[in-house]
């Protein structure tokens, strides 16, 4: 075969999440950007919530996608800091989390309503089966950072979550996270 893509190498700096060099742009959500996905409307709109660094390839099923995600520690109103979760556009495809720095869950549910709540820690690796919308918070102090995987062509559905929610949310409790089911959620 004739090859697509030459080879590269980038240094990945485990605590700060960051490649150096800089391989693409990086995304970055406010609370602005998670109104819809939060219970609560956002009390800060410009406050940064988390930023995705990628290492960008074509968004092919035989090239792999690679990021990292630093998710800030925050909460609006009882819930903490999280990714506006997805499944993918293309249902089978898969993904895998390694934790690098902070405390974090992936939440993880079925179109049929299943879930799941997995630990994100450093060194953790964390198994996202086809099928499974995923959504990372950060329920510590410190900036969760975590690098994933997916099949190239998975692509991002973002409107179901919105409309759906997951199963359950994950709050800041008195004697730390608590996960309570989501009373909007509608699978
Ligand atoms: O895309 P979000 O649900 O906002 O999550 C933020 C990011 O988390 C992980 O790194 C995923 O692999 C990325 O695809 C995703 O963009």
């Amino acid at each position: 075969m004739d090859p697509k893509l030459d080879p590269f190498t980038t240094l990945l700096d485990l605590k700060l999440g960051t490649f150096d060099p800089e391989r693409g742009p990086v995304q970055v959500r406010t609370q602005e950007d998670l109104r819809g996905f939060f219970q609560a409307d956002p009390p800060r709109p410009d406050e940064l919530v988390y930023r995705v660094m990628p290492v960008p390839v074509p968004t092919e099923n035989s090239e792999i996608q690679c990021s990292t995600t630093v998710l800030e520690p925050g909460t609006v109103g009882d819930e903490y800091y999280m990714t506006k979760g997805h499944f993918h556009a293309v249902r089978d495809r898969s993904e895998i989390y390694i934790g690098l720095a902070g405390e974090g869950c992936l939440v993880l549910a079925t179109e049929d309503g299943r879930h799941r709540v997995e630990p994100i820690r450093e060194g953790m690796v964390n198994y996202v089966p086809g099928g499974w919308a995923h959504r990372s918070v950060n329920v510590g102090d410190e900036p969760l950072v975590f690098f994933a995987a997916y099949v190239g062509d998975a692509g991002h559905d973002y409107a179901t979550i919105e409309r759906d929610g997951f199963p359950v949310l994950v709050c800041r409790g008195d004697d730390g996270p608590v996960v309570t089911d989501n009373p909007h959620y509608r699978p």
